[in-house]
């Protein structure tokens, strides 16, 4: 069980409104909300953006806005090695001088064709500093409410992703992700101060399951949990849940939104983090002569 060392830092969530069929469209969108979280008093370190906002939530969307994805490390020096969404989001953690999680968008891996649900995180200078292929494709029918199937046009990624920022280190999961505690567990283990997720529950499911996962994954692993999800488009085909939202370490949700554009900002305390792990140690008294230690292997 790896510590955990971070400062205290302010998160900012934008749950992006507005968007469309027009790609360009929405990374402008996504420009205008960035540079407002970030000239916000006192600036956030961190900026989130949700999942899948250059193009529809659409199975039959994904290989037409995917675009290619550079390697962790790139700094976009080799141009024709990503699309125009990652040079955006590069630019816009530039600009605004913070670090940025840019949400998702489909990933084209050119060599076997397939499509991921690709969330990217850059540094100040536009750095990519990670990438996270979505593990758990969305695959559910609920009859005559919400049926999805990712599967029929994307491939699920294969390993779990974290971030290594001054602040602190952060886990990366997508939407469906956060239903796998497993997940969050390891990112927890490995010293992960929260976990993020750019998320887009719908009108289905967000009311089921969408504060009582985030509060589950905040307390069995004492760390910060946050999902941030576009806002609600009433001519879109999948209509987003909304409800952006932060939980700290004991379970209570910090901030809010309701289904339309916003931007919520956080404070990240790190001393609640040290003192709930203190006054309800579990972390160290778990019982792994019991029980297999779900995180072997990945320490
Ligand atoms: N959109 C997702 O990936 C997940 C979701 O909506 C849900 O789990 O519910």
């Amino acid at each position: 069980m790896a510590k955990i060392s971070a400062r205290p830092f302010r998160l900012a969530l934008c749950q992006l409104g507005g968007t469309g069929k027009i790609k360009s469209h929405n990374i402008e969108l996504a420009r205008k909300i960035v540079a407002q979280a970030a000239s916000s008093t006192p600036k956030p370190d961190l900026i989130v953006l949700p999942e899948i906002w250059n193009s529809p939530y659409a199975v039959t969307s994904f290989r037409e806005y995917s675009e290619k994805i550079p390697e962790v490390g790139s700094t976009g020096s080799d141009s024709d090695s990503e699309g125009e969404t990652i040079k955006a989001l590069r630019e816009m953690a530039r600009e605004s001088g913070c670090w940025l999680i840019g949400g998702s968008i489909p990933e084209i891996e050119e060599k076997t064709d397939s499509i991921f649900n690709c969330a990217t995180a850059y540094d100040p200078q536009g750095k990519l500093v990670a990438k996270h292929r979505k593990v758990h494709l969305f695959d559910i029918d609920i009859p005559g409410r919400q049926t999805f199937k990712e599967s029929d046009s994307l491939t699920g990624g294969s390993t779990l992703t974290t971030f290594e920022a001054p602040f602190g280190k952060i886990g990366l999961g997508i939407c469906y992700d956060v239903r796998f505690p497993e997940m969050a567990m390891v990112a927890a283990r490995q010293g992960c101060a929260a976990m993020i997720y750019p998320s887009a529950f719908n009108t289905t499911t967000g009311p089921m399951h969408w504060t009582l996962l985030q509060r589950a994954r905040a307390v069995d692993n004492q760390i910060y949990v946050s999902m941030c999800s576009p806002a609600r488009n009433p001519e879109a085909a999948y209509q987003a849940y909304g409800h952006s939202m932060v939980v700290n370490p004991l379970g209570d949700v910090l901030v809010e939104a309701d289904e339309h554009e916003a931007i919520l900002y956080a404070d990240i305390d790190t001393e609640l983090l040290a003192t709930t792990r203190r006054n309800l140690p579990v972390t160290i008294q778990r019982r792994f002569d019991v029980y297999p230690d779900v995180s072997k292997g990945f320490q």
